[in-house]
């Protein structure tokens, strides 16, 4: 869950940033890693905006979501039987992916949009297609990462 975490800080989203990270069945290397951003090379274009009256003018149009781009960016033939290490329990869309995609489980870290139509209905596939999901727990509450330990 630290690896999302420090996936989502590369977002660009102003508001929510979300980190996710795939890891393998046999023995939890990482194959593949993403966050919430604009499409490919379209970075500049797009605005980060979330609300508003014109749908075309906020960034729910044109944002790829974190998980997305984790399932895109993996580095293996396929991310069957995998869990996903995700900071936002997902959307109805990428619990579709995630479903079609063969992972098996979801660990989320917030899940601050529990009732929206698109969480439920996102729970409610994963329960049906038996992808399990569980809040990550932990009693450490930070991670302090040193460049100057790391530097030999
Ligand atoms: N499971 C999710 C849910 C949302 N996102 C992205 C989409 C947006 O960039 C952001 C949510 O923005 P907010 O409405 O909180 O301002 O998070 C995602 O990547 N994965
Ligand atoms: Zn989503």
């Amino acid at each position: 869950m630290a690896a999302a975490c420090l996936a989502a800080q590369r977002s660009k989203d102003p508001s929510t940033q979300v980190g996710a990270v795939i890891v393998n069945e046999t023995d939890n290397k990482i194959v593949g890693t993403g966050y919430n951003g604009m499409p490919a090379g379209l970075d500049d274009q797009f605005p980060w905006k979330r609300d508003g009256e014109e749908p075309l003018k906020k960034k729910y149009i044109y944002v790829t979501h974190g998980e997305l781009n984790a399932i895109m960016n993996k580095s293996s033939a396929d991310v069957k039987g995998c869990t996903m290490y995700v900071t936002l329990f997902p959307c109805n869309e990428c619990a579709k992916l995630i479903i079609q995609s063969g992972i098996r489980k979801v660990i989320y870290l917030s899940n601050k949009y529990e009732k929206s139509n698109e969480t439920q209905a996102a729970k409610r596939m994963f329960d049906e297609a038996e992808v399990k999901t569980e809040q990550f727990k932990t009693t450490c509450s930070e991670i302090l990462i040193n460049f100057h330990e790391c530097l030999q």
